[in-house]
């Protein structure tokens, strides 16, 4: 209690997934559980051991990816307590940790934690949010920050000059690139059949690129009705393309929708870095 009996504001708490996992809970509270004709059931997955189409990935060092994972897992590593620290309040930009993005009071919620930050351009960045356990954290998100943002350039580029329009036509277009980033935490869960991992979606910006833990076929892309495990090859990103590109291009680009799956036994980290254009508030 508070000195003389008086409360003060105080930080806000997430209400994180990893706390029921802690607790060792067997069965999942009910706001995770999806009606049976949204569940992820094995039986729906379309087994894929190939990848069909890998871009290199230019100018993005391996190490940089390596440390920018490396980063990721050693924050989730931390307990609980520690990373309340980085609470995001409620409100429209939730930078920080939380659980609950963009989901709707009452909604199903998904089997996920996360530290949400914003990148590009620096001035939205708030590093009140941004941890300095691990002590290179900041760094190597400065770094990955600079260097996913030219790379996201050079892709702008080449699906411009597919649709046989002058390169910077895309980059042009969104006039600012803003950029934020999310690490994904999912806890093992003890039923992951009744609740997903992340439901289906698409992303809102133009372009995510998505690291993930090398082997991990928890993510599901949605290609002619069939849901396609993602595999996670080593050193590789991930583009998705999405919903601003879709519009941009008259829907000559479409925006792929994905989803991710609960897993019983191993937890996963994944880091999408999403490049969207600015709104007008931000130039
Ligand atoms: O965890 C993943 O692989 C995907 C995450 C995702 O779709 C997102 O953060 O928008
Ligand atoms: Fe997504």
């Amino acid at each position: 209690m508070a000195s003389g009996g008086v409360l003060f504001a105080t930080k806000p708490t997430v209400d994180a997934v990893e706390i029921l996992v802690e607790k060792g809970i067997t069965s999942i509270p009910d706001k995770f559980i999806r009606p049976p004709q949204e569940r992820l059931a094995p039986s729906a997955y379309t087994p894929c051991d190939h990848v069909e189409e890998q871009v290199p990935v230019i100018d993005l060092q391996e190490s940089l990816m390596e440390a920018m994972m490396n980063v990721g897992k050693a924050f989730f590593g931390l307990s609980v307590e520690e990373k309340q620290a980085y609470a995001a309040l409620p409100g429209l930009v939730m930078q920080g940790y939380g659980s609950k993005y963009i989901q709707r009071e009452g909604a199903t919620r998904d089997w996920r934690d996360y530290i949400y930050l914003l990148l590009q351009p620096h001035s939205i960045r708030d590093y009140d949010y941004w941890p300095s356990n691990p002590s290179a954290f900041r760094e190597v998100v400065h770094n990955y920050s600079e260097e996913t943002l030219k790379l996201a350039k050079r892709l702008l580029g080449a699906f411009s000059m597919n649709l046989d329009l002058p390169q910077t036509y895309l980059e042009k277009a969104i006039v600012k690139p803003y950029q934020n980033m999310l690490i994904n935490y999912y806890p093992p869960c003890p039923q992951p059949e009744l609740t997903a991992g992340f439901y289906a979606h698409s992303d809102i910006g133009m372009a995510t690129l998505l690291l993930q833990e090398t082997g991990s076929k928890a993510l599901q892309v949605r290609k002619n009705d069939k849901w396609i495990p993602v595999i996670a090859a080593p050193g590789a990103l991930l583009v998705n393309v999405a919903d601003q590109i879709e519009i941009i291009t008259n829907g000559r680009y479409k925006s792929v929708e994905h989803r991710v799956v609960a897993d019983k036994e191993k937890p996963r980290i994944s880091i999408p870095v999403f490049c969207d254009a600015a709104t007008k508030s931000y130039y």
